[in-house]
C-alpha cells in the first residue's frame, strides 16, 4: 500500500475509534441517568470549598471522629450526619444528588445540614480521583456508607443504576479506603431485603441469605460478599447494617408510607398489596431515630482497620447486624393509622402483589444488635407516623416554608 493510501486508512481508523468511544460514552450516560459524571474536583482546588470541607471535617470535641458520610443528602444520611455533628464529630458528606426522587428534597436536606455546619461534596462514589483527594484533605477515621440506589421495585425499571451504585460504587469506595494509611473503619447500609424469600421468622443474622427476590436485594447481598473480601485481603474493618423499612420525617417519597400520605391527601387511589389467598403483607417498620442510634452504636464499637497502603497487617473486624423494630405491622394497618392522623378516608383498593421484587413480610431478630451495639428501638409505628405526618404537613404546606428537624 502506498503512503497517502496508508495515511488515508489511518485517518478512517482514527475517526472510527473516536465514533466508537463517543458512542460508548453516550451509551453509558443514557443507561446511568442517575450518575452524572462527578467532575467535581473544583471542590478541592478552590480554596473556599477546601476551607468548608476542612471546617466540616474537623471534630468539635477532642475525641471526636472524622466521618465521611456517603449519601448524606439522602434520608438516613441527613439524620445520621446531623446526629454525628451534634455530638461533636467532624462530618463531611458526599452525594451525587441524583434524580431518583425529587432533587429539591435532597437540596433542602443539604440546606439543613449546612445550617448545622455539615458540608456535602457533590460527587459520585464511583469517582476514585475525587474520593482520594477528599481522603488526602481530611484524615477520615470512619466512613458511614449510605449512598446507594435504594428501592425494591425500581430495579425492574433501571437495573443498571443498582449495579452502578451498589456494586461498582461500593468497590470504588473500598478501593480508596484500602490504600489509606491509616485505613478508616467502615459502617455501611445493607438491607433486610437480603433475607429474600426466607420463611423462618424472625430473621436472624445467621439465617441463609441466598435467595434474594429483587435485584436490589441481590446487590446488597453482593455488597456483603464484597465486604468480606476487602476485610479478608486488605484488613478493612467493616460493619454491615441490615435496615428494616425505615420511615420518618424527611423520608423517601418512593416509599409506601410517604406516597400513601401524598395520594390520600389528594384523594387519589392507593393500592394495598396482598399475597396469594389473601395473605397479609407486613413490614417491620423502623423509625429513623432508632436507626440513627443503631448507626452511632456501630460506629462507636467499630475497631480499627488493620491494614495500610492496601496491605493487611492482621485480622480485622467484620460484622453484620439487623436494625429493625422487631414488631411487624400489616400494610393495611399502616393505612388505618394514616387515615386517623390525616383525618381522611383512604380511597384504597386491595390488589394482588405484582411480581415486582417485593417480599411478603419482614421481621427482625435484633438480639445481636441489642447485645453488641446497645441498640434498643423505642418508637412504635403510631408514634413515628405522627411525627412523619407533622413534618409532611409542614414541609409541603402551601406557603412553601421548610421544616426543621
Ligand atoms: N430507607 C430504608 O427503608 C432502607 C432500608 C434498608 C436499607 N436502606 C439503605 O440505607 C441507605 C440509605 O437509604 P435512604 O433511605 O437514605 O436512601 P436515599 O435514596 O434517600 O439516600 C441515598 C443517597 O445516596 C445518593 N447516591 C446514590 N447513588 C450515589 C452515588 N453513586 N454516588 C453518590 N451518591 C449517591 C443519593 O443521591 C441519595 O441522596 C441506602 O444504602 C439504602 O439502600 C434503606
Ligand atoms: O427494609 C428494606 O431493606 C427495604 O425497605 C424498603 O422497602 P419496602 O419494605 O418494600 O418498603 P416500601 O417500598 O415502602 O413498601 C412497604 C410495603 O408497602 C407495600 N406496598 C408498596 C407499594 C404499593 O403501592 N402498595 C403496597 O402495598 C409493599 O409491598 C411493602 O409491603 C425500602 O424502600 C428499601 O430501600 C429497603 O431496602
Amino acid at each position: 500500500m502506498d503512503k497517502p493510501l496508508r495515511t488515508h486508512f489511518s485517518l478512517i481508523k482514527l475517526i472510527a475509534w473516536t465514533c466508537i468511544f463517543l458512542g460508548l460514552i453516550l451509551f453509558f450516560s443514557l443507561h446511568y441517568p442517575h450518575s452524572s459524571p462527578s467532575n467535581r474536583l473544583k471542590y478541592l482546588e478552590d480554596s473556599d470549598w477546601k476551607y468548608q470541607i476542612l471546617n466540616s471535617g474537623r471534630p468539635k470535641s477532642r475525641n471526636g471522629f472524622r466521618v465521611l458520610v456517603t449519601g448524606a443528602a439522602g434520608f438516613v444520611g441527613m439524620h445520621v450526619s446531623t446526629a454525628l455533628r451534634q455530638r461533636g464529630d467532624g462530618v463531611v458528606g458526599l452525594d451525587n444528588f441524583n434524580g431518583y426522587y425529587e432533587k429539591s428534597l435532597k437540596r433542602a436536606r443539604e440546606d439543613l445540614l449546612k445550617s448545622k455546619d455539615v458540608f456535602i461534596v457533590e460527587g459520585d462514589i464511583n469517582d476514585g480521583v475525587l474520593l482520594t483527594k477528599l481522603f488526602k484533605l481530611v484524615k477520615f477515621t470512619h466512613v458511614m456508607h449510605l449512598a446507594a440506589q435504594a428501592g425494591v421495585r425500581y430495579a425492574m425499571k433501571n437495573p443498571g443504576s443498582y449495579v452502578h451504585s451498589n456494586i461498582g460504587g461500593f468497590v470504588s469506595l473500598l478501593e480508596v479506603c484500602k490504600l489509606m494509611n491509616p485505613q478508616p473503619a467502615i459502617v455501611w447500609a445493607s438491607s433486610s431485603s437480603v433475607y429474600g424469600l426466607n420463611k423462618k421468622v424472625p430473621f436472624s443474622e445467621i439465617d441463609r441469605t441466598d435467595n434474594p427476590s429483587s435485584l436490589y436485594a441481590a446487590t446488597k447481598k453482593a455488597g456483603e460478599a464484597i465486604a468480606h473480601t476487602y476485610n479478608h485481603i486488605h484488613g478493612l474493618s467493616i460493619t454491615g447494617l441490615r435496615f428494616f423499612t425505615v420511615y420518618g420525617p424527611w423520608g423517601r417519597p418512593d416509599m409506601a408510607y410517604f406516597f400513601f400520605t401524598r395520594d390520600m391527601l389528594k384523594g387519589k387511589q392507593i393500592s394495598v398489596f396482598e399475597g396469594l389467598n389473601g395473605f397479609t403483607v407486613s413490614r417491620d417498620f423502623t423509625y429513623i431515630d432508632d436507626i440513627v442510634k443503631g448507626c452511632l452504636g456501630a460506629l462507636d464499637t467499630a475497631t480499627k482497620s488493620t491494614g495500610s497502603g492496601g496491605v493487611k497487617k492482621g485480622p480485622a473486624q467484620l460484622r453484620v447486624y439487623n436494625l429493625g423494630n422487631t414488631s411487624p405491622v400489616p400494610v393495611s394497618k399502616l393505612v388505618n393509622i394514616l387515615e386517623k392522623l390525616l383525618k381522611v378516608k383512604a380511597n384504597k383498593v386491595v390488589s394482588p402483589m405484582p411480581a415486582n421484587g417485593d417480599v411478603l413480610f419482614t421481621h427482625a431478630n435484633i438480639s445481636l444488635a441489642r447485645r453488641e451495639l446497645g441498640y434498643k428501638p423505642t418508637t412504635d409505628l403510631q408514634s413515628g407516623l405522627k411525627k412523619f405526618v407533622a413534618w409532611y404537613l409542614d414541609y409541603y404546606k402551601p406557603s412553601g416554608k421548610k421544616s426543621s428537624v
